[in-house]
């Protein structure tokens, strides 16, 4: 499974240019195909979703042409800047298959559109798409006279499209006004969207919402487009739409707005951790609804402010945020980054009114609630709620799943503020916003760590924990927990080359480190850890890649503020490899025989120094040789030889390198 581990973030800053509003990006693009002329889109999102709208664009015929400029810096988001040659109200092609992905702003719209052109069309997705509802809007468009079968489910798509039935034929019957057609509008605002889009390229009609009309802030998108495009839809009462007989103009040119939702997370960011985060390309005027998540996190105390085109939000001047109770119909994809936020407020958060989570990329209601218990938060999860408690012990380190929906992998990523996070499948942010980790990463600045290697009783373990001690940080005795395996794999019974076995006990290892205590299944085995044996087979545990990958996060799970000072074999190569410091500790081999003994002499454990010499070459051997994170000194690491020197040397000597290189450090007395 692939990951991304992000570190504990101890504040967040600075400013990031946002990608376009798919949103806006998808509506913007079929509009341009449909129009009279050419139309260039400046700012276009570049992302899985809009892939999949160009792509069947293409195949529809549409000559869609890259233009030069918009390529991404530092600060801003790559960006598309495509010129479209529209097609005047029909597609050439008349028969295709169409892939949408799981697009919902390209499948909905399209199923609209050829369904009422007419031609022969089958449209498919990814399985969770096939699991989206989408039998409103066939009803709706039946009405229409749209011929549309269900390929598999009743009521989901793939979806087979034939030719509109249409009284007596020929051209101008396909051009008649559809009359009154009726939709719902609780499951997804985007089927409106679709059949308001649509409309105009027959002859126009009246779109009569029947029940409650749900995020309606992506309706007021679509309209805005469809002026922009020379057509006006006029409203009748609160919940029925005209649309004017005729089709889009080209406008020229049409800048594509920064999107609102992507900027709720820097947003979020700079309210948790400090900030100020500003976000560039929406602002006051924006035509989005999901800038109103500013509101949200005003009442939660955070310092906004929002100009033309940008919007800035700082943590409260309290460092607090505060528990919210919020309708959140007006802003469904912006909500959700409310859910993680609600973990860091003082008392009980409700979100309410989000039922239609559940039938977005994945059901995000339930799965935003398990994935907040993994941070240690108590979730009630009702139908179209969920009241979010803090957890009272601080925010937990968590692997936390994505479902395949790249909200679910951007608002975790907040979780990380709190404690060290993992983020599976975190490639699933392409769907919206490809460099999302990038941005996250430039803006935070994460705990800092002194990563000390070296071979066997070379006195890293002593260095390591008195710099921590000094330095008041945390301390990681990494060979700890493969001593702890290989203990805990012998009483079970397994073998240490065990492969699969040896890797489900890392896994599961229930351990508690306290000051100079180590607990195991609520047993205390700091001495038992100790035995040589169990160094030697520890060494043996530690050549398995599936044991070394079951303990990779919960290593950096010791990545706590103010900071980490960790000691092993891979620190600096694997584990912690942005570092802020790399020492490579070392001493002759006799040295450390001798050390050893002594050090098993005055815990009166008996040994004899020859044989632990040799048992100590062999452990270095296995550890220097092994395929998967060998011992070995990191190209960015100091070399610190002890063979001589004390160790209230060597530990100054350390603390003398950290003060150079961590900021925070630097001017304090160690
Ligand atoms: N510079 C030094 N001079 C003398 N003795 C030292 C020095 N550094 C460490 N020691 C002693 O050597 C022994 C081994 O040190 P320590 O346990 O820190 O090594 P280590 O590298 O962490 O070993 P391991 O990897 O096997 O856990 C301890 O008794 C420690 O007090
Ligand atoms: N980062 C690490 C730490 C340890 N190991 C293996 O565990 C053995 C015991 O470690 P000690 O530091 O407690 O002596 C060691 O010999 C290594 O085989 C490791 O692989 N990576």
């Amino acid at each position: 499974m692939d990951f991304i581990d992000l570190p504990q973030c101890l504040g967040a800053g600075g400013v990031v240019r946002l990608p376009g509003s798919k949103s806006i990006s998808n509506r913007v693009l079929l509009l341009a195909a449909l129009a009279e002329d050419e139309t260039e889109i400046r700012d276009l999102l570049v992302s899985d979703d809009t892939e999949r709208m160009l792509d069947a664009l293409r195949t529809l015929g549409v000559n869609i042409q890259p233009l030069p400029g918009a390529a991404g810096t530092d600060e801003a988001c790559t960006a598309l800047n495509v010129r479209v040659g529209g097609v005047g109200g029909a597609f050439a092609v008349r028969e295709a298959d169409l892939f949408l992905g799981n697009a919902g702003t390209a499948f909905r719209p399209l199923t609209a559109v050829l369904a009422l052109m007419g031609g022969c069309y089958r449209l498919t997705g990814t399985p969770r798409m096939h699991e989206r509802p989408i039998g409103d809007l066939v009803d709706a468009l039946r009405q229409a006279g749209a011929d549309i079968r269900y390929l598999a489910t009743e009521g989901y798509p793939p979806l087979a499209i034939g030719p509109r039935a249409v009284s007596g034929g020929g051209e101008s019957a396909r051009k008649e006004s559809a009359g009154r057609i009726r939709v719902r509008g609780d499951v997804s605002s985007q089927f409106l969207s679709a059949l308001l889009m649509a409309l105009p390229l027959i002859g126009g009609g009246t779109v009569e919402v029947v029940g409650e009309l749900i995020s309606r802030p992506y309706i007021n998108i679509t309209l805005a487009t469809m002026a922009r495009f020379g057509v006006d839809v006029r409203a009748e009462g609160v919940s029925a739409f005209i649309v004017p007989a005729g089709g889009y103009r080209s406008p020229g040119v049409v800048h594509v707005e920064g999107d609102a939702s992507a900027a709720s997370y820097f947003l979020a960011l700079g309210a948790l951790a400090g900030g100020p985060v500003r976000v560039e390309g929406v602002g006051r005027q924006s035509v989005q609804g999901d800038v109103r998540f500013v509101e949200a996190l005003t009442a939660m105390g955070a310092r906004v402010s929002l100009g033309e085109n940008w919007i800035e939000a700082a943590a409260p001047v309290s460092g607090r945020l505060a528990a919210i109770d919020l309708d959140c119909n007006a802003i469904p994809d912006a909500a959700m980054t409310l859910a993680p936020l609600a973990v860091f407020a003082d008392g009980v958060s409700t979100l309410r009114n989000i039922g239609s989570w559940r039938v977005k990329e994945t059901d995000r209601l339930a799965a935003m609630a398990v994935e907040l218990a993994k941070l240690g938060a108590c979730v009630e999860e009702g139908a179209d709620f969920l009241r979010i408690t803090p957890p009272t012990d601080g925010v937990r380190p968590a692997m936390i799943d994505t479902y395949d929906d790249h909200r679910m992998a951007m608002c975790f990523s907040l979780a990380s503020v709190g404690a060290p996070v993992r983020i599976n499948d975190p490639g699933c942010v392409a769907k919206t916003f490809p460099e999302y980790f990038q941005h996250f990463a430039r803006l935070t600045r994460v705990v800092p760590v002194i990563a000390i290697d070296g071979p066997s009783a070379s006195g890293k373990g002593t260095v390591a924990a008195r710099v921590a001690a000094t330095l008041g940080w945390n301390y990681l005795d990494s060979g700890a927990l493969y001593r702890l395996t290989a203990l805990a794999a012998q009483r079970a019974g397994v073998a240490w080359d065990d492969e699969p076995a040896v890797a489900a006990i890392a896994a599961g290892l229930d351990v508690v480190f306290a000051e100079g205590s180590i607990r195991l299944a609520g047993e205390e085995v700091e001495d038992a850890i100790r035995q040589e044996e169990i160094s030697s087979g520890a060494s043996q545990v530690a050549v398995l890649p599936s044991v070394r990958a079951a303990l990779l996060f919960r290593q950096r799970a010791f990545c706590r503020a103010p900071g980490l000072v960790a000691d092993g074999r891979d620190m600096a190569s694997v584990v912690f490899t942005d570092a802020a410091l790399k020492v490579f500790l070392t001493a002759s081999v006799e040295a450390r025989a001798e050390r050893r003994y002594k050090q098993l002499m005055a815990k009166g454990i008996a040994a004899r120094l020859q044989p632990l010499l040799l048992e100590m070459q062999q452990r270095d051997d296995r550890d220097r040789g092994r395929s998967v994170a060998p011992l070995q000194q990191d190209a960015n690491a100091s070399l610190l030889d002890t063979t001589d020197i004390p160790i209230d040397v060597a530990v100054a000597r350390v603390l003398d390198w950290a003060r150079a290189v961590v900021p925070d450090i630097a001017g304090a007395a160690v």
